[in-house]
């Protein structure tokens, strides 16, 4: 049994039919008694860091009426084993038989959920003692949306901070789309089998979930074309990890010039509006750009002139453009569409630019929309975005052929041709405040300027500024942020540097 590294996460339909292929060679028992012993592991090593062991730890495992609850009822067999006092609480149906037997035979006991005497009036439940609560109520078979009473007990478990471990997930949300109708537990960590869910990288779900372990139980962790296909859905998302986003960005050498970096040309921010084309300005030249020329209104152009000496003013030769932060109502942004998409540049379209897309660009271009700009690109509400951005940037890609950067707590980039979306790194939740969009723009249009494809550009840059942030936390305003980018960016290429040593090293050692 080994720790897997989250990286891709794949849909429950991939995920069955990954199930179905291991079912054949290894049986279904194998799986749900390796996913137990997993489990028991984890609550074990929980258990000794709360209680000093397992023997006379007491806990409590909520069940419902699928295998995640027999996945629940088999661990905690083995935790009764080793000397803890368990208790099965039936939340929804009949538990799974052979689970409830071997945690029977093995000294544990199963009570029904109104035994507990949660009261729906009252506004603080009674705590059960329980140092280690299991949640095994649904996995990924369940419906979104928690039938009561499970619900108030998913409110209470919230309340009673009493240390949570999900069994594959969070029951209650939606595991293909990260979506949480209504309750549904918050884990301090989850146990998931095989491969993640989308619900482990998506937010909100994703923050339901605490620590994330994918262990293996023996599923095929790299699904097939036919896998995915069979699944309907096809999600299949990929986290950038760290070291992937120091090797995605672009280094200087000895030998570079300002056009080897990347000449970035900037139309955004307006009169009205000019703090949004300061903002993209700082993002892009604080991003490592060889130069950057900003070819927008006068508010902003006087502010930026201020601020940023080593801006050019006058038109002249680009590699990427940044376009539409700040605009505003402006009556020629179709012609200047237009106009940029005959010059066959990567061209960044943020913000009040989407309102004035041409109907086809190409996916060298990426557009940048929160999800209400998406909504209103697409013609939909705001939910509907929101509910299943998966779906949503797919739609936008649909729509428009570009490369689309779906800005918000998770990023997705999603690209024409490739059957993937990459979630950007999270960032803090400190970076959610107006201006962090427009320093993102200008951070993607640098990296595109450098050369960078353009979807890996997009998850480079958004992961850059969420890694920028993390370094340093609290109420960092977005053109401090950009200001901190250097500083990442140079930890970035001495990990680079330090990965490219290990490489060669391993090389020579063969
Ligand atoms: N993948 C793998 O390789 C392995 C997977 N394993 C484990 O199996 C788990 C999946 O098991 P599963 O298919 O039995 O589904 P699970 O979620 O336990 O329950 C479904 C039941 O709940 C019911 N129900 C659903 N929603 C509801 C709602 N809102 N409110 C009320 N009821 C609701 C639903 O009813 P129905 O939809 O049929 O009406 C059905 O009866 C998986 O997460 C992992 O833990 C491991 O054992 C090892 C290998
Ligand atoms: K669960």
């Amino acid at each position: 049994m080994s720790l897997v590294e989250i990286y891709d996460a794949y849909d429950v339909g991939t995920v069955r039919a990954l199930e179905e292929r291991a079912f054949d060679t290894v049986g279904a028992d194998a799986l749900m008694q390796r996913a137990a012993h997993a489990l028991a592991l984890a609550v074990a090593r929980e258990a000794v860091s709360l209680c000093g062991g397992v023997y006379g730890s007491t806990i409590i495992i909520l069940v419902g009426p699928g295998n995640n609850g027999g996945d629940a009822l088999f661990a905690g067999a083995r935790l009764a084993r080793r000397g803890a006092r368990v208790t099965a609480v039936r939340c929804l149906g009949t538990p799974h038989a052979r689970g409830l037997a071997a945690l029977r035979a093995a000294g544990g006991r199963l009570i029904d959920l109104d035994d507990l005497g949660l009261d729906p009036a009252a506004r603080i439940q009674q705590r059960p003692a329980a140092d280690i609560v299991v949640d095994g109520v649904l996995g990924i078979g369940g419906r979104p949306g928690l039938p009561e009473p499970v619900a108030l007990l998913a409110r209470a478990c919230r309340d009673w901070l009493v240390t949570t471990i999900a069994v594959d997930l969070p029951s209650g949300v939606a595991a293909d789309t990260g979506a949480v109708a209504g309750d549904a537990f918050a884990a301090t960590r989850t146990v998931t089998f095989g491969v993640a869910k989308p619900c482990h990288l998506i937010e909100p779900a994703r923050g339901r979930c605490g620590e994330i372990e994918v262990v293996d139980i023996g599923l095929d962790p790299a699904p097939s074309e036919d896998d995915r296909a069979g699944s309907g859905s096809g999600r299949w998302l990929r986290q950038v990890q760290t070291d992937q986003l120091a090797a995605y960005l672009p280094y200087p050498d000895a030998g570079s010039d300002k056009y080897a970096r990347g000449v970035v040309g900037i139309d955004t921010g307006s009169d009205t509006y000019p703090g949004a084309g300061v903002l993209s300005t700082y993002g892009a030249v604080h991003s490592g750009a060889g130069m950057v020329r900003y070819l927008g209104a006068d508010v902003p152009r006087a502010l930026i002139r201020e601020r940023l000496p080593n801006v050019v003013f006058s038109p002249g030769r680009v590699q990427a453009h940044l376009v539409g932060s700040g605009w505003g109502d402006r009556p020629d942004g179709a012609a200047v569409l237009a106009r940029l998409l005959g010059d066959g540049l990567p061209t960044v379209v943020d913000a009040d630019g989407l309102g004035h897309l041409p109907a086809r660009v190409p996916a060298t271009w990426l557009l940048t929309p929160h999800a209400g700009e998406l909504a209103r690109l697409l013609g939909e509400d705001r939910s509907w975005v929101t509910e299943d951005p998966v779906r949503a940037v797919r739609a936008g890609v649909e729509k428009t052929g570009a490369t689309v950067l779906l800005k918000g707590a998770t990023q997705l980039v999603c690209t024409p041709d490739q059957p993937w979306i990459d979630v950007a790194l999270p960032g803090p939740a400190w970076t959610a405040q107006a201006g962090s969009g427009d320093v993102l723009a200008g951070i993607c249009a640098t990296l595109l300027a450098a050369g960078v494809r353009t979807p890996r550009a997009a998850a480079a840059a958004a992961s850059l500024q969420a890694y920028a942030a993390h370094r340093n936390p609290g109420p960092v305003p977005p053109q401090r942020l950009a200001e901190l980018m250097p500083a990442a960016i140079a930890r970035l290429q001495s990990r680079r540097t330090r990965q490219l040593d290990e490489i060669r090293r391993s090389e020579w050692t063969g």
